[in-house]
């Protein structure tokens, strides 16, 4: 099988270590600036833009999507949805130092990154990143394309929606619905539910911008 990784940038870095922890070669990167072409990221060559793997094989081709987000991972979910619509498949990445407790499931392409916790009885959606030493206890669902962010922690039977970010260091107590591209700013605590959108910050949680939180 062959592995590729999408995009250059900070988090292809994270995913290449990981996959390599997780006894995986990557056979190379591809990335939509063509400045990047022909440098290399931790070794690992840049073949060119999305047409580069244009004539792989995708039975025997696995992508690995290396494009993080700071908000709501829109670019992310774009790139996910255009490889799949090419027939191109995702590889989940679990690192090798996080815990993933019995009966989770990981949906195509989800990321468990470096000393993550998921404990039993949660579903990680397609594409959603759990980063460095997140932690989700039981029963969460974490939607597609959203990120958990690093030392995030999200407490049992949380909901979070698709693309939305819980940034870093934020702590969301259990039973809360935080609702579709939405963004919880680092560091908040969220101790109500989040509508779709919302923009939260801070202890308790309370909408920036105009956003109503519920
Ligand atoms: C591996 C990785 O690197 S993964 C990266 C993960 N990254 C993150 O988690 C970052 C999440 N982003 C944040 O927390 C940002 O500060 C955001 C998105 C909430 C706000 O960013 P911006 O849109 O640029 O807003 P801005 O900085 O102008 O702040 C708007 C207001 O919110 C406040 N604010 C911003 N961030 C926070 C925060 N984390 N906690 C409390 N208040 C905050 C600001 O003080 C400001 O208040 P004011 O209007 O009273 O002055």
């Amino acid at each position: 099988m062959q592995v590729f990784v999408i995009g250059a940038g900070g988090h292809a870095k994270v995913v290449i270590d990981a996959l390599r922890r997780a006894g995986t070669t990557v056979d190379g990167l591809v990335d939509a600036d063509p400045g990047r072409v022909g440098s290399t990221v931790l070794g690992v060559p840049v073949l060119g833009g999305d047409e580069a793997l244009e004539r792989c094989d995708r039975q025997r081709t696995r992508v690995v999507n290396g494009i993080g987000a700071v908000g709501p991972a829109d670019l992310r979910a774009k790139v996910f949805a255009a490889y799949r619509a090419r027939g191109f498949v995702f590889a989940t990445l679990v690192d090798p130092s996080a815990v993933v407790g019995g009966g989770v499931v990981l949906d195509e392409g989800a990321q468990i990154l470096a000393g993550a916790v998921v404990q039993t009885g949660c579903r990680v959606g397609c594409d959603a990143i759990v980063n460095t030493r997140a932690a989700i206890d039981h029963d969460c669902h974490v939607g597609a394309h959203a990120h958990i962010a690093p030392g995030a922690v999200l407490s049992g039977d949380v909901r979070i929606g698709e693309r939305t970010l819980v940034g870093t260091g934020a702590t969301v107590i259990q039973g809360i619905r935080i609702g579709s591209g939405a963004l919880v700013a680092a560091g908040a605590v969220v101790i109500c539910d989040v509508a779709d959108g919302a923009r939260v910050a801070g202890n308790p949680a309370r909408p920036i911008g105009d956003e109503d939180c519920r």
